[in-house]
């Protein structure tokens, strides 16, 4: 067992030639620089081992610190793994007695919570004689839940501490490195998923991988290293650095390494078979992976990656580094991140519970988009949108839909409406009158006079926030002049018993119904109108509170209705080509009280820009955004006004690109330009580490030299893409089917079937069905699935983004499906989502996406 001790050591304990003394002594080292007094009780602690090791027969071996070297025994070893063996055996002694010790609190706290659950209210006093009592009776309740509170979380505590040592049972560190830093001897340091520290606070088994010093295992090479601490940079040499596998508490595998992050583990783990749900990479971190999770700096982090180069991956283990190192003041509830789609949010749910945090919150763009206009309007989501230009194709209504869907995500229709803004600054804004039974309380005109008469330098949302407040004074006075009103006594009259019954107790309270009172049935009948008037304009009233007075759609509207307006907006002054066709969709699809995907977020800015961003959310402190080039700059833009405090970490691949309303920007352009320069990095992560090198070569040759240069495969051998041609549907079923009976039978277990759209996978996944036993599970993906199922899943090529499989099957690459030039790169995003093996199958003749495209196998 290690611990920290200043006996000298018993003869028994001599056995290796290298004892490393420091590794029993000095892990407490993180605390030195921290604590002076520590410090040197750790130092005198090494002294006295280093004098009981040199009386026992040991020499000082002075080039590497207090390492010592028994006299006399020089040809006697002890190799690595024995000495790590027993190392791993020692350390896992205090893990089993920590999570007895665990188990026993966690079996008290339960007790103590069912046993309050059970007497709360023969412990709770209670009595409603009179106020006194009544109000006694309340804080006895209060406390009894307080305590039923307090007792529950330290429940909760204990049981994610149990938790935590469970799991570091199985797996308790997977590194270690002995670092000497400059002027200090060499300290030896094990790297977990946790820290473990002994029971005395000061004996550090082993340390997060999230803390400053295991940033040395990620960053260096054995040699000279350095590492960052908020006390700034320490320099050292790195003398070892050595990885295992250990894995049900038994170290199958220890590798030293010269290399920043082992080859060897990192092969191992990319060969193994994937799952459905994403894997932690916490062993096998990238140097330039670490970067992006350990930057502080910056409050725009933008990653432009390759397919498979790890974006999501480091974008996980960030969210796990920030937690850790800021854990005294963030939550996981201040970190937000949007996912592509819910498959994919599904997929990467079970990472972080992995790495024994709580999860952020995951969101989609159509779940803001649905909670702003889902209410009032039908809104087209971007798979329906992606669906109906796959559908149109070829088409004239098609084409001017699709020239309208890349119009709106491009940068030139941002900056129109960004100018639109200013000059709605002063005049322009659109309001709705508002009215009751015909009569107008106040019209446009008097609101849009309201709400000019502010100078325009107190901002939309301060505008709009007064005009609000003299629109309810205004609703008040007029329910005021209403009081002699017909339709006011008439509505008093059909006042029910409890409306009358409360009027009665509240005229009683002001000193009513007594023998001097005389008007009692006055006051009764004046109170009854003005309830009857105020709960008619009750809806009105809610409507000014929620700005309804605004009228973001017909301002929207106005801009595709003035030739003259859109084109004084536009940054070069011309209409975009196809304006007549986007003005008469949007007419149309107002009026049917549907919302285009394309005008969705336009819209729902310039509603926010109005309202002045009113639902700000500034308790987010993070947002993460993956698949960040699919994002137009206007939803860019919404993001980061949406969430104004938050730090942002962007994700994507411009190679991946595949919406239309993408095209136009290329990706980034819309995020790059948030925050200003000196707070923005731009990384870039060129190795692909998901696909053998096979697949990685193979994909990069659909994509144009230049846009593949920075593209480097992970040297990882597999078998080459296979291509085949085939003559019809029933025939590539035949093929597929019996491709995926092999793929089972080798041990794959995700077998993705990706088809262009949703109707060609239902296809896919009824021929399949045929001919595949009921065992084999295959499941259709749509756009609402939660989960990735393991066995066979048929999707379409939209929804396959950001997830990856062990095989991929394309099921019809053909000319006739991929021929656009935007095809490419979905062909591209498809291929990529292999691991291990691709498959590419086309009914009649290939896309000239496709490389190689005359090593098709013949006709089949
Ligand atoms: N450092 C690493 N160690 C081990 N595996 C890694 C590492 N980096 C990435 N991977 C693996 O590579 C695969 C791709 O990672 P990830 O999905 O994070 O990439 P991505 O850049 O987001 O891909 P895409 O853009 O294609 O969706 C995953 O299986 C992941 O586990």
């Amino acid at each position: 067992m290690l611990h920290k001790r200043s006996s000298p050591l018993s003869q028994a304990e001599f056995s290796p030639i290298y004892v490393y003394a420091r590794t029993r002594l000095c892990e407490p080292a993180a605390e030195w620089r921290c604590n002076r007094r520590d410090n040197l009780v750790v130092r005198r602690n090494m002294r006295r081992a280093g004098a009981a090791y040199c009386s026992a027969g040991f020499t000082r071996d002075t080039t590497r610190g207090m390492r010592f070297r028994k006299r006399g025994l020089v040809n006697m070893t002890i190799s690595p793994r024995e000495e790590e063996e027993k190392r791993l055996t020692e350390v896992l002694d205090v893990v089993e007695r920590r999570l007895d010790k665990e188990l026993e609190v966690l079996g008290e706290r339960r007790g103590d919570v069912v046993d309050i659950r059970r007497e709360f209210w023969d412990d709770v006093r209670i009595s409603f004689a009179d106020a006194t009592e009544m109000g006694e009776t309340w804080t006895s309740i209060m406390q009894q839940k307080e305590l039923l509170l307090e007792r529950e979380r330290t429940h909760r505590l204990a049981f994610e501490s149990v938790e935590r040592l469970a799991k570091m049972h199985d797996n308790p560190y997977f590194a270690r490195i002995d670092f000497a830093e400059e002027g200090r001897d060499t300290e030896t340091i094990y790297i977990g998923r946790a820290s473990l520290v002994g029971e005395d606070g000061e004996t550090f088994y082993v340390y997060d991988w999230r803390a400053p010093v295991s940033s040395l295992f990620y960053d260096h090479e054995p040699g000279p290293a350095a590492y960052e601490t908020p006390e700034g940079e320490i320099r050292g040499e790195l003398e070892l650095k050595r990885q295992f596998v250990i894995r049900a508490g038994r170290l199958k595998h220890v590798f030293d390494t010269d290399e920043t992050v082992g080859d060897d583990i990192l092969q191992a783990v990319l060969s193994e078979k994937s799952d459905t749900s994403m894997k932690s990479i916490v062993a096998t971190i990238q140097k330039e992976q670490n970067r992006i999770i350990r930057d502080e700096k910056h409050r725009l982090l933008v990653v432009q990656g390759a397919a498979g180069s790890g974006k999501t991956s480091a974008a996980l283990q960030r969210v796990a580094y920030l937690l850790y190192r800021y854990r005294d003041s963030l939550t996981p509830d201040q970190i937000v991140l949007f996912s592509p789609n819910p498959v994919f949010k599904g997929y990467i749910s079970r990472v972080l519970p992995e790495l024994g945090e709580a999860n952020m919150r995951q969101m989609t763009f159509r779940e803001l988009i649905e909670a702003r206009l889902g209410r009032r309007f039908q809104v087209e989501d971007l798979f329906s949108q992606t669906e109906v230009l796959s559908a149109s194709e070829g088409t004239p209504e098609g084409e001017a839909r699709e020239r309208s869907v890349r119009y709106k995500g491009s940068d030139h229709f941002f900056q129109t409406v960004e100018r639109y803004f200013k000059r709605l600054e002063s005049g322009g804004v659109r309001f709705r009158p508002l009215r009751f039974r015909g009569d107008t309380i106040a019209s446009a005109d008097e609101m849009a006079a309201k709400f000019y008469s502010v100078p325009a330098s107190e901002g939309f949302g301060y505008r709009a926030g007064q005009l609000r407040k003299w629109l309810i004074e205004r609703l008040a006075s007029w329910v005021d002049a209403q009081m002699d009103e017909s339709w006011v006594e008439e509505a008093a009259e059909l006042a029910d018993e409890e409306e009358i019954q409360r009027a009665y107790v509240e005229i009683r309270r002001r000193g009513g119904f007594h023998e001097d009172a005389f008007d009692d049935e006055d006051r009764m009948t004046q109170l009854l109108m003005r309830r009857a008037a105020e709960s008619a304009v009750e809806p009105l009233r809610k409507a000014v509170k929620a700005y309804r007075f605004l009228d973001p759609v017909a301002t929207y509207l106005e801009l595709f209705r003035s030739r003259s307006l859109f084109a004084s907006c536009s940054p070069d002054g011309k209409l975009p080509e196809g304006w007549e066709w986007m003005a008469s969709r949007l007419e149309e699809t107002l009026d049917r009280k549907t919302i285009d995907h394309e005008d969705a977020t336009p819209l729902m800015y310039i509603m926010e820009g109005l309202e002045g961003f009113r639902k700000v959310e500034g308790e987010i402190r993070h947002l993460f955004v993956d698949e960040a080039q699919d994002y137009s700059p206007f939803q860019a833009a919404y993001l980061r006004r949406r969430f104004p405090r938050a730090r942002m970490t962007v994700l994507g691949d411009f190679n991946q690109a595949i919406y239309a309303q993408s095209q136009e920007t290329g990706g980034f352009g819309g995020w790059i330009r948030l925050m200003p320069e000196e707070d923005t990095a731009v990384w870039r992560l060129t190795t692909s580490y998901r696909s053998t090198k096979q697949i990685v070569e193979f994909s990069k040759k659909i994509l144009r030299p230049e846009e593949a240069a920075d593209i480097r495969p992970f040297e990882r051998e597999g078998e080459e893409p296979k291509l085949v041609l085939v003559r019809d549907g029933a025939k590539l079923a035949d093929l597929v089917s019996v491709e995926i009976r092999r793929l089972l039978d080798v041990g794959y277990g995700t077998i993705g079937v990706i088809a262009k759209s949703a109707k060609e996978c239902g296809n896919a996944a009824a021929l399949l069905k045929e001919r595949l036993p009921d065992e084999v599970p295959i499941t259709y993906v749509t756009g609402s699935s939660a989960l990735l199922p393991r066995g066979v899943s048929v999707l379409p090529s939209y929804l396959a983004k950001g997830i990856e499989f062990d095989a991929v099957v394309v099921w019809d690459a053909s000319a006739a499906r991929y021929g656009e030039d935007r095809d490419r790169k979905l062909m591209y995003t498809v291929c990529t989502r292999a691991l291990h093996v691709l498959l590419v199958y086309s009914l009649g003749e290939p896309s000239k996406w496709l490389p190689d495209s005359h090593s098709f196998a013949n006709v089949r």
